[in-house]
């Protein structure tokens, strides 16, 4: 569904990303692991074109992205929801939701404001509320359904559990769930181990701005070594 092969990607003269290769298929979520400064972020920036690859390709069901604006990956069925959750502060949940909604006209049976709020409760609780008296926890659910009012058919999460207590994070978890049993494909980048790798079907590991390792939650699982030599747990 999404393909990366042989991505150099970095910020300015700084390279993060060498010969960054890496498949996400329909219908699957992939979790993509790694220790801090990895590039992890990086990946998911440059595929959102937020960062402009250098060489290599990037596909998504078939079609070349080409570092452009943004807005144009996401229209093409990207939906991304970046680590610092970006939601417009000084806008209410309402407008932070309708401004989504607008822009992406939801196709038949796509995500409208009715079904995110069915997903997310809370949310339908603090629509009056401003971006800014909202909790972390709030503010990635809101991250979330804005994303999904783009109706994507790859969303993708950078690290949604940051910073976020216990109980939301079981609550992400689940909601997460509700949204793999859809069928709906996800690329997930975590720090959290546990929650990654409970959700996903296929695990990644990245070290230096590549792929290290490939495999299964549960391969991962038992890979004592792996997960000493390249996550430090
Ligand atoms: N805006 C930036 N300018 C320059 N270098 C950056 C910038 N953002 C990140 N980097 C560097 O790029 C490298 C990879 O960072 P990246 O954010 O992709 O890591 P990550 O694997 O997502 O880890 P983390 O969990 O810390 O976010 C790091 O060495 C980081 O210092």
């Amino acid at each position: 569904m999404l393909e990366l092969n042989a991505v150099d990607s970095g910020y300015g003269e700084t390279q993060v990303l060498h010969g960054m290769t890496v498949t996400a298929q329909a219908g699957r979520v992939l979790a993509i692991l790694g220790r801090n400064g990895a590039g992890k972020s990086t990946t998911l920036k440059t595929v959102m074109g937020l960062l402009p690859a250098k060489t290599g390709q990037i596909t998504f069901e078939g079609r070349a992205i080409r570092s452009g604006r943004p807005y144009d990956i996401a229209r093409m069925g990207l939906g991304y929801v970046p680590e610092t959750r970006d939601i417009f502060r000084s806008l209410t949940v309402r407008e932070n939701l309708e401004l989504a909604a607008k822009r992406f006209p939801a196709p038949p049976g796509g995500w409208t404001m009715a079904r995110v709020l069915e997903l997310f409760p809370r949310l339908g609780e603090r629509m009056a509320n401003g971006g800014m008296q909202l909790s972390g926890g709030e503010q990635q659910m809101l991250a979330i359904a804005r994303a999904l009012l783009m109706n994507p058919r790859l969303l993708i999460l950078d690290e949604p559990t940051e910073g976020l207590a216990p109980i939301i994070v079981k609550l992400i978890h689940d909601r997460l769930m509700d949204l793999k049993q859809t069928g709906l494909s996800m690329i997930l980048v975590e720090q959290n181990f546990g929650f990654a790798t409970s959700l996903a079907d296929d695990v990644v590991i990245v070290s230096k701005g590549q792929i290290v390792w490939t495999g299964t939650p549960d391969e991962i699982r038992a890979d004592a070594e792996a997960q000493h030599r390249w996550l430090g747990v």
